[in-house]
This record gives C-alpha cells, structure tokens and sequence, in this order.
C-alpha cells in the first residue's frame, strides 16, 4: 500500500519522513495554502532524499503550461489535481506529461461524486478522494464519510485522503481497502511543520497490519 505523506516543506522532515517508510511526499503548489513551497524550495528537498519515492506536487486550477514548468523545476516525479480540472484537462497534461504520473483527486460532497470520480479513469492514473469544505481546498483536517465509499472500486488504483491520523487509520483500513493513503494535517504541529512522532506512530500502527 502507498503511504503519501503530504505537505513537506523542509528537506530534513522529508529525508525523515522517506526514512520512516513512507512511499510519497506532497508537497503544495497552491500559493495560497500556508503549505506553499516554491519550486526551489520542492527540489531541495528532492535532492536530499536518501532514497527514491514519489514527489508529488499539488496543483489547484492551475494552467497546464505552469504545471509542467513547476513539474521540471522541482523535479517532481507526479502531478496531483486538486481542484476542478476537467477530465479533458486531465487528458491534455496526460499528452504533455507522458512519463509523469497524475492524479485527479475529488473533494467528495455527496455519493454522486463517486460516479464524477469514475469519468477521470480513462485519463488520469490514480484517483484521490478527499474530504469537501465549502472554503478549503484541501489540507482541512476533516474526514470522508466512509461509509459511502464502501462499494468505491474503481479500475485505476485509489488513495484515500482527508482527515486520517495514526488514531483513526486503522478504522479507516478496517473499513475499506484503497491502494494508499495520504496525510497531511494528521501529521503535522502546525501547517507546514510534521511531527515526526506522529509520523513514526502511524508507521508503527501501519506495522500491525502487514500494510505492504
Ligand atoms: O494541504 C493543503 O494546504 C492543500 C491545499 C490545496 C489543495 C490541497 C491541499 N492538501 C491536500 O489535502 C489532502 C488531505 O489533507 P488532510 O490530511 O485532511 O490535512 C491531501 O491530499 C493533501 O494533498
């Protein structure tokens, strides 16, 4: 299973953080997200990683010329979509970023999202399913309602987001069977700023389950 941990913006909790097992770091695109690091900024952290896993970086209705300028500046090994891209944008920064994997995520209001979600599997690679705020995009701290996701199984893989923290992941997991999850508020002592102890936690409760 991919665990994303996400919202990096210091290249000694990123290097930490790979150490630890994570599969993914995210690192925010969004200017206005107080998690926003700069291209430089993403691909000192890129180049200090002890190990190679998955750099992903999170854009929110951003044109697709910047995505990919943003992509080769910091060295980002994905893309991650996190507001109202089309599926036709999600196919046109498919064509541009060939070698790239990208993500769609989808800020899941009611079940009918989940029918939305299944109209990107043609032209992204993975889907992310997050919790919706009416002002937020992202980063929120608020759970999914799980229960509407039980029967969620789309033909691409899916990371599970929104929320989730070493004290609720197991019930998560319990619950459905994504193929990664992503954390971000979780894991962190202010935006920005992970806690390493919560990160360790949550891999050491992950350890109970044989997660691999
Ligand atoms: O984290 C942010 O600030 C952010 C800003 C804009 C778009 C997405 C953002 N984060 C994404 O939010 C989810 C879950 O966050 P949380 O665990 O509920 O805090 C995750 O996919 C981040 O990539």
């Amino acid at each position: 299973m991919r665990v994303k941990i996400c919202g990096i913006t210091k290249p000694e909790q990123g290097q930490a953080i790979a150490q630890l097992g994570a599969t993914a770091l995210g690192f925010i695109c969004v200017q206005a997200s107080p998690r926003y690091v700069t291209p430089s900024q993403i691909r000192a952290v890129v180049e200090s990683l002890p190990l190679p896993i998955d750099c992903i970086g999170v854009f929110a209705n951003a044109d697709w010329e910047e995505i990919c300028q943003i992509a080769a500046d910091a060295g980002l090994t994905s893309v991650q979509l996190h507001g109202d891209e089309s599926p036709e944008f999600c196919e046109k920064l498919r064509y541009a970023l060939p070698e790239m994997e990208i993500l769609k995520a989808l800020r899941v209001k009611t079940p009918e999202c989940l029918e939305r979600a299944v109209t990107y599997t043609p032209c992204v690679d993975t889907l992310l399913l997050d919790a919706y705020h009416p002002q937020l995009l992202g980063g929120t701290g608020k759970t999914l309602d799980w229960a509407i996701l039980r029967e969620f199984c789309p033909s691409i893989p899916w990371l599970l987001a929104g929320g989730l923290t070493p004290d609720n992941i197991l019930d998560a997991l319990r619950e459905l069977q994504p193929s990664g999850i992503d954390l971000s508020s979780g894991v962190e002592r202010s935006p920005g700023d992970k806690d390493l102890a919560q990160v360790a936690l949550l891999f050491e409760r992950l350890g109970s389950l044989d997660y691999r």
